[in-house]
């Protein structure tokens, strides 16, 4: 079951100075990750050991005034029903606004858990404010300041009362969500996967709001895809069909074992899409990364390597993530598509016995020792794989808390050369011994 935390509420409350603080942001993994907020609508975020992705609804709000209410309205309605918990937001300085009241009266009617979050209690004064938001019905308001944090812990300990805990299933299906940008021809793929693929095995019907997950057969193997394409088709404000899509994408995708992401090559990598697979990664999800549309790039031979290359270099770190031009509409390389993302799965869950470990890593480890770091030295004794369902390779050695960075990258790169780990997120944890 996937957690999302939706933040609600009348603009200029502070929603997106709460996401800021509550998503990580640290570890900037990707070359081109992008940084403002309102070009980030959601990210991830953990707490007493749980993770859930964070949506900030300001983000999908746009234009005038006159359109900017019922947007509102339709976004908490929409957040209701997909989110597992709400976060609605009101302002201490400002007081009960006729907005917030309507707002209020969609979230009572909620069964999701709904938090009334009154922000701005930057101060003793303010926060006695707080009070006057009980009036709103919906229990305890929790006074917190978005901008320094105060309050913000005990705000999250409850969010994560109503959080799943992460659960690495062992599954014997593997479980594919085909994720991306609006138009990018998600649904394309999935018609000419549908069209051409006879062995459909069972389509699993979830009620018509859920995400449908459908188990094929390919060349002897079975695989479910699970379908975000299908869109709220009842209403006609572009940003709400966007916001919809967006919270069943993100539900998609902490349930996927492998991603596949779309781009669309006329358009190419967009901070949208690199946000979405520094997400992915993660969620330790498998990444397969397509490029669509291909039939409409003027090519000549060295079109595709030139296009890979600026996107590898555009992934930084990420540029194993295995990439493929396809042509949704014209049925060039789909099938490809799905196998490559089959492979990114056998690849992810593959076992990497302790002996191949040390016999490969030991001499690399060796021919380029870690650097000693105030005149330590490190010594890496042995690897081994912890039993986990994602890559966690384990470095025993004297000093782990001196292994630097670059170091740590010599050593996944160093993984993956000798290793089939494409589109695979690996940990590296150094233990002492
Ligand atoms: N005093 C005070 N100001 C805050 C706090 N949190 C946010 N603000 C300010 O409130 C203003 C609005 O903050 P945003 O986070 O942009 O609000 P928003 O709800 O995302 O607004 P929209 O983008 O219009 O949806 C900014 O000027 C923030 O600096 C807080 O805890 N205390
Ligand atoms: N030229 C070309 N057009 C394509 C290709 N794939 C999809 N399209 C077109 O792109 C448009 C959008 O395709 P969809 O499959 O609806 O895109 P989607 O990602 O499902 O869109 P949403 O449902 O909005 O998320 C349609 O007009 C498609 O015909 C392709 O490979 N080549």
């Amino acid at each position: 079951m996937a957690n999302i935390v939706a933040i609600v509420g009348r603009p200029n409350v502070g929603k997106s100075t709460l996401f800021n603080r509550l998503v990580e942001e640290r570890k900037a993994i990707m070359a081109s990750e992008s940084g403002t907020t309102r070009d980030r609508h959601y990210g991830y975020a953990t707490w007493n050991g749980k993770n859930f992705t964070v949506v900030d609804t300001g983000g999908y709000v746009q234009g005038s005034s006159d359109i900017f209410e019922k947007s509102i309205c339709e976004q908490a309605k929409i957040a209701i029903e997909e989110a597992s918990v709400v976060l609605f937001m009101v302002d201490c300085q400002v007081g009960i606004t006729a907005m917030d009241k309507e707002v209020a009266h969609i979230l009572r009617a909620a069964d999701k858990p709904v938090l009334l979050v009154a922000n701005k209690a930057d101060n003793v004064d303010t926060a006695l404010m707080a009070h006057e938001f009980h009036a709103l019905g919906l229990g305890n308001p929790y006074p917190i300041s978005a901008a320094s944090g105060t309050g913000t812990g005990d705000l999250l300990d409850q969010v994560t009362v109503y959080c799943q805990d992460t659960i690495e299933q062992e599954t014997d299906i593997p479980k594919i969500a085909i994720l991306g940008r609006p138009n990018v021809g998600k649904s394309s793929l999935l018609n000419a996967l549908l069209g051409e693929e006879r062995s459909i095995v069972t389509p699993i019907a979830g009620t018509t709001r859920d995400a449908i997950d459908t188990t094929y057969n390919l060349y002897g193997k079975n695989f479910i895809l699970t379908d975000t394409a299908g869109i709220r088709k009842k209403s006609k404000v572009k940003e709400d069909i966007e916001f919809y899509s967006t919270l069943r994408a993100l539900k998609a995708l902490q349930d996927a074992d492998v991603c596949i992401i779309m781009i669309d090559a006329t358009l190419g990598l967009e901070g949208q899409d690199v946000n979405l697979i520094s997400l992915a990664y993660k969620y330790k999800k498998g990444i397969l990364l397509l490029v669509n549309k291909w039939d409409l790039i003027k090519k000549d031979n060295h079109t595709n390597a030139q296009f890979k290359k600026n996107i590898e270099q555009e992934l930084g770190a990420h540029s194993h993530i295995p990439i493929l031009f396809i042509s949704a509409l014209h049925k060039q390389r789909i099938f490809q598509a799905i196998e490559k993302a089959l492979e990114v799965y056998t690849n992810k869950t593959q076992k990497i016995s302790t002996a191949a470990l040390n016999q490969t890593m030991l001499p690399v480890i060796e021919r380029y020792p870690p650097p000693a770091v105030k005149g330590k030295y490190i010594k890496i004794k042995y690897v081994a794989r912890l039993p986990t369902h994602t890559p966690v390779i384990a470095f025993f050695c004297n000093l782990p808390q001196y292994v630097q960075p670059p170091y740590k990258r010599y050593l996944e790169n160093q993984l993956r050369k000798n290793f089939n780990l494409a589109g695979v997120p690996v940990q590296l944890v150094f233990r002492k011994k």
